[in-house]
């Protein structure tokens, strides 16, 4: 297993299987990569069949254990059940989808071997959601959702943005959640730092705040140290969590980066160290395997944590802060 400089093994990879999408999300900060609009036909410059399944191979031999198919949209490629079915049998395989494409698909990708999904829903209200996706696509989501849970792709994770469109919504995606079950809830802290925009930040903290107040017990997830608030326990008849509620807080948030253990791929087939980075883009040649293991190994060899200290000025000159590595990474005691 690879570790990079600041303590952080690599035990996953998160891969952008296009950056073509069929939704116009206002926030959509795509991977990193900018905008999502353009041709809807298969880009030439997106990875191969074989290009993803070699990329997975390779990493599988340094022990990473876990893929995240994203985008752009991932299931505008119509070779994802290939591409799955071909994933090392190692990897626990899970994806990332505005959902409008499970309806008649789920089952497929359950038989190909994806473990799970998410589902990216802002609102509970068709109307609210099409604003925010600039789409009228609400049903077929809500369609997706079942569709996804029915075909056993659980838990399936609504993923909620919380910015200035969204807010009003939380208290009813939650109650949602805690009454479905097979439904669980990431509410992702707006980042700004990729769309412009910070007059549409929300304060996440009160968000923890109020969870923490209706929560019958926290947990924390490995996974970038994130908490996780499980609501409604007691009223669950079927035995099971309730409704399990996870925050992304990236932000500014020191911890949740020294606990990020992924490596990411872009759609063109470049790795980059961090979602939020754009300067660190490395190619891997023509994608033989001699070149991803160098090209891997040198990104995760380059790897900083984008929030903290981990560069200071030493006599006018940048350099790798060696306190970062003392950094409070807190008591994490939930797994993934
Ligand atoms: N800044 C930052 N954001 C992340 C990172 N990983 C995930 N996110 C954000 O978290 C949100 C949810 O991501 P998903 O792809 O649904 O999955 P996940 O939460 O990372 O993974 P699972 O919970 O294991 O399914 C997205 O908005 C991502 O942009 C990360 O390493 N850094
Ligand atoms: C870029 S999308 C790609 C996968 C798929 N198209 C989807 O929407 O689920 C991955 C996730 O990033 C989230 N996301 C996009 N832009 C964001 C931003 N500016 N801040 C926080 N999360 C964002 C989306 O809500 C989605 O859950
Ligand atoms: S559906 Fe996903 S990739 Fe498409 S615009 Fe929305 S967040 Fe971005
Ligand atoms: S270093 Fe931080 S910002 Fe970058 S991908 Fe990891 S958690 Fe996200």
């Amino acid at each position: 297993m690879l570790e990079d400089d600041f303590g952080r093994e690599v035990t996953g990879v998160r891969v952008s299987l296009t950056d073509r999408c069929n939704f116009d999300c206002v926030y959509c900060h795509n991977e990193g990569l900018g905008d999502t609009r353009g041709p809807m036909e298969p880009g030439d410059s997106e990875m191969s069949t074989d290009d993803v399944v070699r990329f997975l191979e390779v990493v599988e031999e340094y022990d990473v254990r876990k893929v995240k198919f994203t985008g752009g949209e991932p299931m505008l490629r119509q070779d994802l059940e290939e591409i799955i079915r071909r994933t090392p049998d190692s990897m626990e395989t899970s994806l990332t989808t505005n959902g409008t494409f499970l309806p008649g698909r789920a089952e497929a990708l359950k038989e190909a071997g994806l473990a799970r999904v998410n589902v990216s829903q802002d609102a509970l209200d068709p109307q609210a959601f099409a604003e925010i996706t600039k789409s009228g696509a609400y049903d077929k989501v809500m369609e997706g959702v079942r569709a996804a849970v029915d075909a056993g792709l659980t838990p399936v994770k609504l993923n909620m943005v919380v910015f200035e469109h969204t807010a009003g919504y939380v208290e009813e995606m939650v109650e949602h959640v805690a009454e479905n079950e097979g439904l669980q809830l990431q509410l992702i802290e707006y980042m700004p730092e990729l769309t412009g925009k910070p007059e549409w930040n929300i304060d996440i903290d009160r968000v923890h705040t109020w969870l923490a107040d209706i929560a019958d017990r926290v947990e924390r997830r490995e996974m970038h140290g994130r908490r996780r608030y499980f609501v409604n326990s007691d009223a669950a008849s079927d035995g099971s969590d309730g409704g399990m509620v996870e925050i992304v807080d990236p932000v500014e948030n020191e911890s949740f980066c020294a606990n990020c253990h992924r490596v990411r791929v872009t759609h063109e087939g470049y790795l980059k160290g961090c979602l939020n980075r754009n300067d660190d883009l490395r190619p891997m040649g023509e994608m033989t395997r001699a070149e991803i293991r160098e090209a891997f190994e040198a990104t995760v060899a380059n790897r900083v944590p984008y929030y903290g200290e981990y560069l200071v000025k030493d006599d006018g000159e940048w350099v790798v802060n060696d306190e970062y590595l003392g950094v409070d990474l807190d008591p994490v005691t939930a797994d993934d």
